[in-house]
């Protein structure tokens, strides 16, 4: 039988790459995000490859989670993967001048989305015996630097939601991963300072951040290990990088 992911966050980035990569591997998908004309250009692309159910969906809207988690078409119903792939940085001021608006969409999304699809799916997973959440998470999580305030914050919050699922769900075999990705090159920046190209670009100038593809890679890997075993976690950066967001190698 084929195997089904569900991946958050698929129209753009780290989600629409593993879209990609999953495609090759002959897996079936359900893409979610707010976009449906980039995630049914994905669809349409991806035709050939696989079969592919779009779900338009605000990770923040806890219900319209649930409900649309609950409504899988069949086919789609059995998910062994689920990538909580969805979210996102809102700017880089400090603390004392940081937008409380934007703190506050960075929790909804990167951390309550990450609960409200887990608790979606989980139930599934737990009852076939059988699945594997795997975790975006971010450097960020473990390694601060100024401005990074909520997003890491949110970030640490994943890692550390990872390892508890994992206790939780010892004595099953229900795998969890947390992957913490360095800076790579997606619509990230064009996000985080809100369709500002010029400070997205000085992010990314001088130096060879990680692609989209990289952690495609990864996620496709951890998914088809053997079944014993769990990769807990996978911290990768661009070798421009050290240690944290601020360490980078500019040319
Ligand atoms: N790029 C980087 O340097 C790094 C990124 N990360 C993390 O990787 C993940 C993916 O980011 P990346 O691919 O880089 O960035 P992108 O901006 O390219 O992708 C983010 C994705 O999240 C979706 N998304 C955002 N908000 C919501 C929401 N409320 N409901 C549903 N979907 C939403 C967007 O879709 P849409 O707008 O259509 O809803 C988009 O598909 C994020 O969790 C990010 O924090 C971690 C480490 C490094
Ligand atoms: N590594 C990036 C995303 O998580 C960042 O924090 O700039």
């Amino acid at each position: 039988m084929k195997k089904c992911a569900l991946i958050t966050g698929a129209s753009s980035g780290f989600g629409a790459a593993c879209a990609r990569a999953l495609a090759e591997l002959g897996w079936n998908l359900v893409l979610t995000a707010r976009r449906e004309e980039k995630l049914q250009a994905l669809r349409k692309e991806l035709a050939d490859k696989t079969k592919v159910h779009v779900m338009v969906l605000d990770v923040r809207d806890g219900e319209a989670v649930s409900a649309a988690c609950a409504a899988l078409p069949q086919e789609f119903a059995e998910v062994d993967l689920l990538v909580n792939n969805a979210g996102l940085a809102l700017g880089l001021e400090p603390a004392h001048r940081a937008v409380l608006q934007d703190w506050e969409t960075m929790v909804d999304t990167n951390i309550k989305g990450v609960m409200y699809c887990t608790r979606a799916i989980l139930p599934g997973m737990v009852a076939r015996n059988r699945g594997h959440v795997v975790n975006i998470g971010s450097v960020a999580g473990s390694w601060p630097y100024p401005g990074g305030n909520v997003y890491g914050a949110t970030k640490a919050f994943v890692q550390q939601f990872s390892r508890n699922l994992r206790a939780d769900l010892l004595g099953t075999a229900v795998r969890v991963t947390n992957i913490e990705p360095g800076m790579a090159e997606t619509e990230f920046s064009q996000v985080r300072f809100k369709g500002d190209d010029e400070m997205a670009q000085r992010v990314y100038n001088g130096t060879e951040p990680l692609r989209p593809e990289d952690i495609a890679d990864i996620v496709a890997w951890v998914a088809t290990v053997p079944a014993r075993v769990n990769i807990n976690s996978v911290e990768v950066m661009s070798v421009h990088q050290a240690w944290g967001p601020l360490a980078v190698h500019r040319s």
